[in-house]
C-alpha cells in the first residue's frame, strides 16, 4: 500500500509510475527512467476522471530549452483508488495556496497582432491559451484594432471582473494601458489590478525584467505568470509636457538611446536586432543630444549605489498584500515637482555636453541592454544615466557585455538614483521616447510615484542580478 502522499498509477503502455510531492517538487517516478521532479510552482492543473488521473504542468526538456506544457496521466492502481481526491486537493493546494496565489483566475487578456514581428495571434493561440485554459483561467480577449484601443479599454474597465490584465504584445501596450488605468473613474484600484506581460513585440524590456532573461522571450513562461506569479508593486513615473501628465512605467529616452528606437520603426521585421543597428547608426552619426538636464538626485556615487543595491536586494522578499478599500480608493497621487514650482531644493544641473539620457526602471530595456543595473522595483527613485560625448570608442566598447550592465562602468556614464528630472531641449528636431513610444521633442519633467503600480511576477523582484559588481580591468 503506498503512503498517503503517493499514488501508484499505470500509463497506456502498461507501466507503473508513482506520484508524490514535497513542498516545492512534484514527482514522478517511472519504472524504467530516472524520476521526474518538476517545481510544484509549475504544476498548474491535476484532475482525476473515471479512474484515470491527470497531472498538468510546465517542464524544459533541457535546461536550456524552453517552457513547455506537459501532461502526464495514467489510470490509477486500483487500491490507491480512494485516496485521489483528496491527494489532488492537497497538491493543488500547495501548488497554488502555498504561494498565495488563488486558482483559476480571472484574466483579461489584450492582443496587439501589428506588435513586433506580428506573431502576437499565432503565438497566443498556439502556445499561451492552452495553458492559461488548462489551468481552468476564464478568459476574456480583445484583439486591438487601433492605437489606443487599449487605452480605452483600461479606462473604462469593470474592475471586480478581473484578478490581472495579460498584455500579448511589447511595452507600448503596457504603456497604454497604466495610462488608461491612471484615467480610470477609480485610478488607484485600476492600477492595483495586476499586468502580466507575454512578449511579442519588438520592444519586451518589461518581460525581460520580470522573466529573467533565459525566459524573457518565452511566452510559455509569460502564461505561467499570468496564472501563478504574485502581485509585485512597482512605481511609476508621472511624465508631464505642455501641461499634460501621462504616465511612465519603464524608461524615458533621448538622444542616441531614442533615436535607435523611434528612428528605426520601419525595421520593426527585424525584431529587437533593429535596436542594434539603430545603436551602429547612432554612434556612427555621433550627435549631440542638445538638451539641458536638471536632476532631484539623492545618490551618485557608484560604490554608495552598489552597497545600497545590494542591502536591498539581500532583503526578505515582502509579499504584497491585498489593498484595503480604503487604500485604493482615492485619486492619482499629486505631483509635487511640476515644472512650475519653485521647490529648487537640491536641484542640479548636468553642465556636460550629452550624447543621451535614459532614465526608468527595470533592469532591461531589452534583452540587449541592461541599462539599469541597480534598479528596484519600489524603492521610490527612478535611475537616470546621463552618457556623456566622451568618444566613438567608448560607446562601441559598451556594446561588450551591454546584456550584463557593462555600459554603467564606462568613464563618461553617470548614475543618479532621483525623485524626479527635468530635460529642456535647444533645438526643435529630435526624438523622445516613453516607454518606446514617441513623444514630442519638448520639455518635460519626470517624478516618482512609490508603489503606484502592480505587475505580476514568479520571483518578487526583478529576476536578474547585477554581476559586475566592479569596474573591468582596463586592457
Ligand atoms: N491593431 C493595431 N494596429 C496598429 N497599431 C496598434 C494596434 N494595436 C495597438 N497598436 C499600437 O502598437 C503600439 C505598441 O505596440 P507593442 O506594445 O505591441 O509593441 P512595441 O514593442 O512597443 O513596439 P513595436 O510596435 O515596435 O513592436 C502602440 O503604439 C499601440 O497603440
Amino acid at each position: 500500500m503506498a503512503s498517503h502522499d503517493e499514488l501508484r498509477v499505470v500509463n497506456d503502455a502498461g507501466k507503473l509510475s508513482s506520484f508524490r510531492f514535497t513542498d516545492t517538487s512534484l514527482l514522478i517516478g517511472r519504472e524504467t527512467k530516472k524520476t521526474l521532479e518538476v517545481p510544484l510552482k509549475q504544476v498548474i492543473w491535476a484532475e482525476h476522471a473515471k479512474d484515470t488521473l491527470e497531472v498538468h504542468f510546465l517542464a524544459r526538456k533541457n535546461k536550456n530549452s524552453s517552457l513547455g506544457l506537459v501532461k502526464a496521466s495514467g489510470r490509477v492502481y486500483q487500491d490507491d483508488d480512494p485516496l485521489v481526491d483528496t491527494w489532488i486537493v492537497n497538491l493543488m493546494d500547495k501548488a497554488y495556496d502555498g504561494r498565495g496565489v488563488k486558482q483559476s483566475r480571472r484574466l483579461k487578456v489584450l492582443i496587439n497582432p501589428h506588435g513586433g514581428q506580428g506573431k502576437a495571434v499565432s503565438l497566443f493561440r498556439k502556445k499561451v491559451e492552452p495553458i492559461l485554459l488548462t489551468a481552468h483561467c476564464s478568459l476574456d480577449v480583445t484583439y486591438t484594432t487601433h492605437s489606443k484601443h487599449a487605452f480605452d479599454i483600461a479606462k473604462d474597465l469593470s474592475l471586480s471582473d478581473y484578478d490581472a490584465v495579460v498584455v500579448v504584445s511589447g511595452d507600448g501596450l503596457v504603456h497604454e494601458i497604466l495610462n488608461g488605468f491612471a484615467e480610470h473613474t477609480h485610478p488607484l484600484k485600476a492600477l492595483n489590478i495586476p499586468l502580466s506581460p507575454v512578449p511579442t513585440g519588438s520592444g519586451n524590456g518589461l518581460s525581460c525584467n520580470l522573466l529573467g532573461i533565459q525566459d524573457a522571450f518565452d511566452v510559455s513562461a509569460a502564461a505561467l505568470n499570468a496564472i501563478k506569479g504574485r502581485p509585485m508593486k512597482t512605481d511609476l513615473f508621472s511624465f508631464t509636457q505642455s501641461g499634460t501628465r501621462r504616465f511612465s512605467f519603464l524608461s524615458q529616452a533621448i538622444g542616441l538611446m531614442a533615436d535607435l528606437d523611434i528612428g528605426t520603426e520601419h525595421l520593426r521585421w527585424m525584431g529587437d536586432t533593429r535596436f542594434i543597428v539603430g545603436f551602429l547608426r547612432g554612434v556612427v552619426r555621433y550627435t549631440p543630444c542638445p538638451v539641458t538636464l536638471s536632476i532631484k538626485p539623492v545618490e551618485s556615487e557608484k560604490p554608495k549605489l552598489i552597497e545600497k543595491w545590494q542591502e536591498a536586494r539581500a532583503a526578505p522578499i515582502s509579499l504584497s498584500t491585498d489593498a484595503s478599500e480604503e487604500e485604493t480608493s482615492g485619486g492619482l497621487p499629486p505631483l509635487k515637482f511640476d515644472s512650475k514650482s519653485q521647490d529648487n531644493d537640491g536641484w542640479i544641473k548636468f553642465d556636460k555636453p550629452l550624447l543621451y539620457v535614459y532614465a526608468g526602471q527595470g533592469p532591461y530595456v531589452g534583452r540587449d541592454l541592461m541599462q539599469f543595473p541597480l534598479s528596484l522595483p519600489d524603492d521610490g527613485l527612478i535611475d537616470v544615466v546621463a552618457q556623456e560625448l566622451s568618444s566613438r570608442g567608448d560607446m562601441l566598447k559598451a556594446m561588450d557585455g551591454a546584456e550584463k550592465g557593462s555600459p554603467f562602468w564606462l568613464p563618461g556614464q553617470h548614475y543618479y538614483k532621483a525623485q524626479a528630472y527635468r530635460i529642456t531641449p535647444h533645438s526643435k528636431k529630435g526624438c523622445l521616447s516613453i516607454d518606446g513610444e514617441a513623444y514630442p521633442f519638448e520639455e518635460y519633467q519626470v517624478e516618482v510615484h512609490p508603489k503606484l503600480g502592480t505587475l505580476l511576477s514568479m520571483h518578487g523582484r526583478y529576476a536578474t542580478e547585477f554581476k559586475l559588481l566592479k569596474p573591468p580591468r582596463q586592457s
